[in-house]
């Protein structure tokens, strides 16, 4: 039984995932001939830009976002970001998003110069969240309980994100309900996507490989991401 509010909250959430998404002339680009790594890397990159941009805008949607403070919005962008790319990136990889060119972005993501000890478990991640057949509202709920994880590096009224993001997770548990009732656990193998913190854990090390390899990152990113 979802409240009025709660449906009112997973239309603006689901209409605001739905609006950012990354332009069709940066992922066209993904399907351009060249296959080296470098420029697997590059094209990555970009699309990654475009990513963290799109991801800021849906951000301003979450209704209660802009309400907090400042600096903690900031904090949070930037401690969800690589967590919310690997769960956009994982829709496009179980061949959600037609837009996505899956075949493409997996093997440009393969061969972008990345160590192997990262493939096993991010692909590992990838076919786990595949197998969730995720309904459009569970994926947008999902990225927004990223974004306002209260526990993030600098994150100053820790009370105010938890409220938030106690709303969006009641309203999640209730939709997981009614999309999946021939699955009571669904919610709670939901919760199992805390693999996404030891991604996260991964990628700071990536970036670390990458940039020893004096890969180039761009502006928004180094400054998402806290390099160079
Ligand atoms: C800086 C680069 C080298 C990097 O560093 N770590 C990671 C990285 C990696 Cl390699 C894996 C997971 C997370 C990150 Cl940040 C990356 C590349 O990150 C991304 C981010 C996002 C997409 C992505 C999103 C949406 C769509 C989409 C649609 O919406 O229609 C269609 N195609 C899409 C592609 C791909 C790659």
């Amino acid at each position: 039984e979802i409240t009025k509010e709660q449906r009112a909250l997973i239309k603006a959430i689901l209409a605001a995932y739905d609006r950012h998404q990354i332009p069709q002339d940066v992922t066209k680009k993904l399907l351009q001939e060249q296959y080296s790594a470098e420029e697997n890397f590059l094209l990555l990159t970009e699309v990654a830009t475009s990513q963290v941009q799109v991801l800021v805008e849906f951000t301003k949607n979450i209704p209660g976002f802009l309400s907090l403070d400042r600096e903690d919005q900031i904090a949070l962008l930037k401690g969800s970001a690589v967590e919310a790319m690997f769960l956009r990136s994982a829709q496009v990889l179980s061949k959600k998003m037609p837009s996505g060119h899956t075949e493409v972005l997996e093997e440009r993501i393969r061969k972008s110069g990345m160590s192997e000890e990262f493939m096993t478990p991010m692909f590992n991640f990838y076919k786990s969240i595949g197998e969730l057949h995720m309904t459009q509202e569970e994926q947008a709920l999902l990225t927004t309980i990223t974004i306002l994880t209260p526990d993030r590096p600098y994150v100053k009224s820790h009370e105010a994100v938890e409220r938030l993001q106690e709303t969006m997770l009641n309203v999640l548990r209730k939709l997981c309900v009614l999309q999946h009732p021939q699955e009571p656990q669904y919610f709670a193998r939901l919760g199992r996507l805390t693999e996404l913190r030891t991604l996260h854990h991964y990628h700071a090390e990536m970036l670390t490989s990458w940039k020893t390899n004096d890969h180039k990152f761009t502006p928004l990113l180094c400054e998402i991401w806290d390099v160079q």
